[in-house]
Parts: structure tokens; sequence; C-alpha cells
């Protein structure tokens, strides 16, 4: 039975008079890759400073890794990875002097270790060059080698494709994965691009004016927030009457058709119906995907 890593209970953090929490509960067990969504300014990157112990909450409690961030800051700093906005990377030294040195405070500085992650990167080239004149996509890539460097067995990332070109983003994005599957590391990520997450997070959390909204696997958001598939297929099929084969249908474009299916288990008795007389050159859900979900339960309005 896999143990939570991560667990919030009736958490609430104000600033002053503003309430960034609202009296948030969640939990994550290990080897999980979650995400958490939310607007700008909902609150994400407080709750990843609650979890690694840098502010404490105002109300309710946190166990990270069993320990409380408040009490035992730093031994979940130890035993959790983390990637912040500017990634705390000494810009006067070089790459490599920034991972010798934070591999060094650690206390498990392996120069093989490094120079592996350094290619693995794509920053060997790079490594003696000083941070202060590297591009934003390799500070980042810099600060996610900071961030494992240790061995964490939980890893707080946030916003870590941020200023990486689409090969960066696939060489991170494959890298966690990687990470989580070979070493069970549990990841916890907060970004904006959603689509991108899609590929990478099991479970997700949305995060709104300081509440979680929802949280669960897609399949699951899809089952509660989508209760019909709008298909969109490219086609010379065109209908005359907006009904076919008992199927509703919009003609969106020429050649291409919208249909209205009451749930994904009609998908493949409509298409080859269709293909029967006509070609088809693409097919594709148009309203179950993680960013349609993030806005339809933003919106509160379900399909
Ligand atoms: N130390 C602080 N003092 C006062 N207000 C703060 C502090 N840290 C965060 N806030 C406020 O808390 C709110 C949430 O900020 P936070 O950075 O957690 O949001 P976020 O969801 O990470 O946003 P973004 O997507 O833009 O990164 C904002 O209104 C911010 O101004």
């Amino acid at each position: 039975m896999k143990q939570n890593v991560i667990e919030l209970d009736a958490v609430s953090k104000h600033f002053g008079d503003q309430v960034v929490l609202n009296n948030v509960s969640m939990s994550v067990k290990e080897g999980n890759i979650v995400g958490l969504l939310g607007p700008n300014g909902s609150g994400k990157t407080t709750m990843i400073r609650l979890m690694n112990g840098v502010i404490n909450p105002t109300d309710g409690t946190l166990s990270i890794l069993g320990m409380d961030p408040g009490i035992e800051g730093d031994a979940v700093r130890k035993a959790t990875g983390i990637l912040t906005e500017n990634a705390g990377l000494y810009h006067e030294m070089s790459g490599l002097d920034n991972l010798i040195f934070f591999s060094k405070l650690y206390g498990n500085y392996d120069s093989k270790k490094i120079h592996l992650y350094l290619e693995e990167f794509e920053l060997d080239d790079h490594m003696h060059k000083k941070v202060g004149a590297y591009s934003t996509g390799m500070k980042r890539r810099l600060g996610i080698i900071k961030a494992i460097l240790h061995n964490p067995k939980l890893l707080f990332l946030d916003e870590p494709t941020n200023g990486l070109d689409p090969e960066g983003i696939k060489l991170v994005l494959k890298f966690l994965k990687d990470l989580n599957e070979r070493e069970g590391t549990t990841i916890f990520l907060c970004s904006h691009i959603l689509h991108q997450l899609e590929h990478v997070c099991k479970e997700y959390f949305f995060l709104n004016d300081g509440k979680i909204t929802d949280s669960g696997t897609i399949h699951e958001l899809q089952q509660r927030h989508v209760s019909q598939i709008k298909l969109k297929v490219i086609t010379n099929l065109l209908p005359d009457v907006s009904l076919w084969e008992g199927y509703p249908v919009l003609i969106k474009d020429k050649n291409t058709l919208q249909f209205l299916l009451p749930s994904s288990e009609h998908i493949t008795p409509l298409l080859q119906k269709i293909i029967r007389g006509y070609w088809v050159h693409h097919v594709e859900v148009e309203n179950n995907d993680l960013e349609s979900l993030y806005f339809k339960i933003r919106s509160g309005v379900d399909e």
C-alpha cells in the first residue's frame, strides 16, 4: 500500500488581509506525478513554498514525507527537490561550479553523475560558462539538475518548462516521466501549459480563488464533466439534415463535421458507418482534453 507523501489538512494562508489559500485539503501518494492547475495568482507557488517549509500556514497542518515542514523544514528540504522561478543559482559561478557547490552542500557530491546530467540536459558544452551568461532555457535546465542532484524522493517543480524551446520542453518532460518510472520519484508540478501536462501527469488538482475546486485522473474528470463528446471528423460525407444515422451533426466547414455523441463508445460504430461510403482524413475529440476540462471546471459549466 503506497503512503501519502504529501498531506494538507484544512490549510489556509493569509498575507495580511488577503486570503491566498482557503481551507485546502489534499493528498498525494508516493510515486505519483500530479499537476496543480490554476490561473495567475491562485496560490500555486504559495502552496509549494508552504510544502517546502519556506513559509508557515496561517491555519491547518501539512505533512511532507511524514514531516511537518514548518518544524522540520531543513529535513524536508534535504529529502525533496525544488525548482522555483529563479532556481536559486549563483550567476557569478559557472554551471558546473554551481552543481558542485550544491551537491557538496547536500553532502552527496558525485562528479560522474553531475557530468552525466549535464550531458543529458545538453549543457555539457556550456558547463564552464558563468550562469549569468546562460539563456533562460539553459538556466531552467540547470535548475532542474540542481533540484534532482541529491536523489530526492519528492520533487516540486514550479513551471518547469517556462522559457524552454520545443526541444527543451520535450527533453525535460521525457526526463521527468523517466525519473518517475525509474526511481519512483513523486513529482508535484505547476504549469499553465495544459497540453504539456496531459501526457505527463497521472492526477490533477484545480486551484481557484484559494480553493481546490476539483481533482482526479483525466478519466475521472472526463466522466464528471463531459456528458457528450464533440467529435470533429474531416470527411467528404455531406449530411443534408442535422442528424446522420441518429447522431446530431453540424457542418463546421467544407469537409469538416462535428458530431455530438453520448459517450466515447459511439465513436467506433459511427466511424465504421462513415467509412463504408466516404473517406475520413482526420478524427479528433474536441472537448475532453485537459484544457477543455480546465475551463469547464473554472466556469462551473459542464457539457
Ligand atoms: N510574500 C508575500 N507577501 C504578500 N503577498 C504574497 C506573497 N506571496 C504571494 N503573495 C500573493 O499571493 C497570491 C498568490 O501568489 P502565488 O505566487 O502563490 O500565485 P501563483 O498561482 O503561483 O501565480 P502565478 O501563476 O502567476 O505564478 C498573489 O496575489 C500574490 O501577490
